[in-house]
């Protein structure tokens, strides 16, 4: 019995992480989870109930609160926050300012590392886990590590092209550049590529592309298993 397929795949902000997760999970029979879902869902509920997003011991003290569930099928992700949806407010830009600052204190990602570790080992024909730090800290023991890079035109171009252009390119770029700049800056768990890692540029390929070669790459990988 071949034991489950684990699939890391880290990056910065508009690599193309989340879409081609999903479409390989799916394509392969996969499970799925958005790991940053859950670092936006906890800001969401710090946001909702008042906490100082600025204050870390605030963060900390309240990191174990709300109730943050994942569903993993890749056709269609869920997450709740204390049993409600919360897949549309954790995309707001209020949402998206705070949370490299919570994600950033070593409580809330204690509880939800054990949380991602917990889903991966209950996927019984594997998953796969996107985030920042999935490769390095989360799994380190993956079966295949991704890291994808692109541009920061290229990814802000993709971003934008999301936000329906509700902001300038410049704006966006300039945001996704200073979040890239606090992940990777932190001290617990910062983005980085892990050493085993296959880093994929993704800044000439298309979406299609690069889900192709992750498809490949893990086959190559159960091949030789
Ligand atoms: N290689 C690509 N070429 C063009 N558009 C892409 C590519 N990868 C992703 N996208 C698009 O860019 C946007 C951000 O992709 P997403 O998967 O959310 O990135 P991430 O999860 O890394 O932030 C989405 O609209 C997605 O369809
Ligand atoms: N494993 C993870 C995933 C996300 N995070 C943090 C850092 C990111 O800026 C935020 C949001 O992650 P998310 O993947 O939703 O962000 P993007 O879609 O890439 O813009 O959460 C993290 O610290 N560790």
């Amino acid at each position: 019995m071949e034991s489950p397929v684990i699939v890391a795949i880290d990056g910065p902000s508009g690599t193309g992480k989340s879409s081609t997760s999903k479409a390989v999970a799916a394509e392969l029979g996969l499970s799925y989870l958005d790991t940053g879902a859950q670092y936006r869902a906890i800001t969401w509920w710090m946001l909702s109930n008042g906490i100082d997003v600025e204050d870390p011991d605030e963060i900390a003290l309240a990191a174990t609160k709300p109730v943050i569930i994942s569903g993993t099928d890749p056709k269609a992700p869920t997450i709740t926050v204390d049993g409600a949806d919360a897949s549309a407010p954790i995309r707001t830009p209020e949402v998206t300012a705070a949370v490299s600052a919570v994600s950033a204190v070593p409580e809330v990602r204690r509880r939800l590392v054990d949380a991602q570790r917990c889903a991966a080992a209950h996927a019984a024909q594997g998953i796969v886990v996107e985030g920042r730090d999935i490769g390095t800290t989360v799994l380190p023991d993956a079966t295949l590590k991704i890291f994808l890079t692109a541009s920061a035109e290229a990814r802000a171009a993709r971003r934008n092209g999301e936000l329906k252009g509700g902001q300038s390119m410049a704006a966006t770029q300039e945001a996704l550049v200073r979040r890239d700049a606090a992940d990777s800056g932190r001290k617990t768990s910062p983005l980085i590529k892990a050493d085993d890692a296959v880093e994929v540029d993704t800044t000439g390929l298309s979406l299609d592309q690069v889900i192709e070669c992750v498809v490949t790459l893990i086959e190559e990988k159960r091949a030789v298993r």
